[in-house]
């Protein structure tokens, strides 16, 4: 049997709290559809959101799961990684089931998103939370005459104990772009130990990436997998970039790494009535 769930606040924003019976839960904003939070059964909070963040309308949320559309980054002639990540959501369905939980989010296209970018779109982000998993898929449909294309990301930020105990996995032999040196380069090893100032997007990433965490009083392997994205960002501003961030306290630059499910590179194109989806599943292993 579901049941619905009710709409609550978070930091004065509509919110919805995913609670699954098994205790796992998550927490999505309808502003900029930004999932918040996720807690897995038995586990603790697995992403960063900073304490300095506007929790406003039109501004995006800084930490948690941004959802970035129709463009990357500064990569055309649209705000920053596009506007998805700062317009209101409107929820569609969210109910706890017998063994999970699930939400529903949907953004369409309007008279101000149709000044900047002249499309008919419906973005859909469904939410899955379980165990020690969630789940999540962003679907985008052409609902106009014209094709158009977009790039696209759930730009993740993991939270973590201190940069100096994480690790990637599962990126060696990977072409990328070193967007800090401006260069196109391959990862030779298979362990990534990230360093401050990390910016590079990794093509073609079809097998699932491991967070690693090994501390004096930490051990986590987050596992981290992707369909229908081709890209995967690796991103963290390090000490300078970090405290130019308005909205980021100076040192929080070692609490966080973000590894995004993205389509950068190649942008997809969606002739009229067509749609795409994208997923990713993260797993606390
Ligand atoms: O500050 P913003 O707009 O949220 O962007 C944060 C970062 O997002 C990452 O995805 C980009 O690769 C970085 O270059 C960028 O700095």
């Amino acid at each position: 049997m579901s049941k619905p769930i009710p709409l609550s606040r978070h930091q004065g924003l509509d919110a919805i709290k995913l609670e699954s019976p098994d205790g796992a839960s998550a927490t999505v904003l309808l502003h900029g559809g930004h999932v918040l939070s996720w807690v897995p059964a038995g586990g603790v909070e697995q992403f960063y959101v900073s304490p300095d963040s506007a929790f406003a309308l039109g501004q995006p949320v800084r930490g948690g799961v941004p959802v970035i559309f129709p463009q990357f980054s500064a990569r055309g002639p649209l705000q920053r990684h596009g506007f998805a990540r700062s317009k209101p959501w409107q929820l569609v369905m969210a109910e706890q089931g017998a063994d999970d939980a699930l939400a529903v989010l949907r953004l369409t296209d309007d008279a101000a998103t149709r000044m900047v970018w002249p499309h008919a779109f419906e973005l859909e982000l469904s939410l899955r939370v379980s165990g020690r998993s969630l789940q999540i898929e962003l679907a985008c449909e052409n609902k106009g005459e014209q094709a158009f294309d977009f790039s696209t990301a759930l730009h993740s930020y993991f939270a973590i104990n201190d940069l100096d105990e994480a690790s990637v996995q599962g990126l060696a032999g990977l072409h990328y772009w070193d967007a800090v040196a401006a260069v196109e380069k391959q990862q030779r090893v298979e362990l990534l130990l990230p360093t401050g100032d990390l910016d590079r997007i990794y093509h073609q990433v079809k097998e699932p990436l491991l967070l690693r965490e090994q501390g004096i009083s930490t051990e986590r392997r987050l596992q981290i997998q992707h369909q229908g994205f081709d890209d995967a960002v690796v991103w963290n501003p390090g000490a300078e970039k970090c405290a130019a961030l308005a909205d980021v306290p100076d040192a929080d630059y070692r609490k966080f790494l973000c590894i995004e499910a993205a389509t950068i590179e190649h942008p997809i194109r969606l002739q009229a009535g067509e749609s795409w989806v994208g997923r990713q599943d993260l797993t606390l292993l």
